[in-house]
């Protein structure tokens, strides 16, 4: 079912273009959100979340116009926000704060109240440590709490910026868990650096750069874009091919087959950079200005990278201009 439907969205902060014509629809699961730093992330989850207002297209989430105020209202019952820095209040226990949001979210009377704040806590596993106060907290166990503020009043749509930056491995887990169970039956949107979380807990990817949705499809597809250009080889490879050493001693080289090189499985990581990497040099080829892949991501141009087209081995289809793209990949 779609929850969130968003056509043409534009943002521009003066002369910077945040979002450029954004089209989307998200539905019930974890949708990943990458990018590079300034791709428009933040600022495509505000203007879902009603902290910010498009300039142009349009935005609906449940059918509701955020654009329309008695509207707006609504969509406000039906999301959860995580923000990048939530700013908790240190002084407040997490009890007290988690009531201080239920009160701003209209959960008026007392008993339903107090019941929404605990129910909360025991999903994030927080329960024992109601009346700790924030600034005790940990990492993990504030963005833990960051949470449980967002899923107070079991909002439909749950909206995390960046929500695991800074947690060690074993926070990391918990709070891959609990997003996982949130998203079985919600739509969860998570924007996120961390190629990881998305292999771990999302079925549907999406890929911004430069305020533009650049592929749009699952971590396996998001993965067969490097395809036939990652390689395992004895010898570092020659040339300015980006490469590093692997646990085994081995020479790991993204881009064109080093000398003596055995073709290995691509991450999720290695498609996420040959792709913003052939879009780099796509742009450049666009505006006339010479290609500068590898400049972006520190990927050396590939035999694909450098006619603008991302070659995969067996699922490429070609576009209309004759090129070869790969599935997801968005043009
Ligand atoms: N309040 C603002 N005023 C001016 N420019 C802004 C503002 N907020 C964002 N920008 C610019 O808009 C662009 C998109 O920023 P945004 O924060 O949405 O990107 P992002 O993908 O979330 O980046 P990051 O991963 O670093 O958080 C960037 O060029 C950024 O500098």
């Amino acid at each position: 079912m779609t929850t969130v439907s968003i056509r043409r969205l534009g943002k521009r902060y003066g002369a910077t273009t945040a979002l450029d014509a954004v089209d989307l629809e998200i539905g019930t699961g974890v949708t990943g959100l990458l990018g590079p730093n300034g791709a428009g992330k933040s600022t495509l989850l505000r203007c879902l979340a009603t902290a910010l207002a498009p300039d142009t297209g349009s935005l609906r989430v449940h059918g509701f116009d955020p654009a329309v105020q008695h509207e707006r209202v609504e969509v406000r019952r039906r999301i959860g926000y995580l923000p990048q820095n939530p700013g908790l209040y240190p002084n407040f226990t997490a009890y007290d704060l988690l009531d201080y949001v239920a009160v701003l979210k209209e959960i008026t009377d007392t008993g339903a109240r107090r019941a929404e704040v605990r129910r909360v806590l025991e999903e994030v596993e927080l329960t024992d440590r109601a009346k700790t106060k924030v600034r005790k907290l940990s990492g993990g166990m504030r963005q833990r709490l960051g949470l449980a503020q967002a899923l107070l009043g079991e909002p439909e749509l749950v909206i995390l910026d960046e929500p695991t930056v800074g947690l060690d491995p074993e926070q990391r887990m918990l709070f891959r868990a609990l997003v996982s169970r949130i998203g079985e039956h919600r739509t969860v949107l998570l924007s996120t650096h961390q190629t990881e979380d998305v292999g771990a807990l999302c079925e549907r990817v999406v890929v911004m750069r430069g305020g533009r949705v650049i592929f749009d499809g699952s971590p396996r597809e998001l993965a067969g874009v490097a395809e036939g250009q990652v390689w395992l080889s004895a010898e570092p490879p020659q040339g300015n091919a980006a490469y590093w050493r692997n646990a085994d001693g081995l020479y790991r080289t993204l881009g064109a087959r080093p000398a003596g090189g055995e073709a290995a499985r691509p991450s999720i990581e290695d498609g996420y950079l040959l792709l913003l990497d052939s879009e780099a040099t796509t742009a450049g080829a666009a505006t006339g200005v010479a290609p500068t892949a590898g400049a972006a991501t520190g990927v050396a141009p590939t035999a694909g990278a450098a006619t603008g087209a991302v070659t995969t081995a067996g699922t490429a289809a070609p576009d209309a201009a004759g090129a070869t793209t790969a599935p997801g990949v968005i043009r």
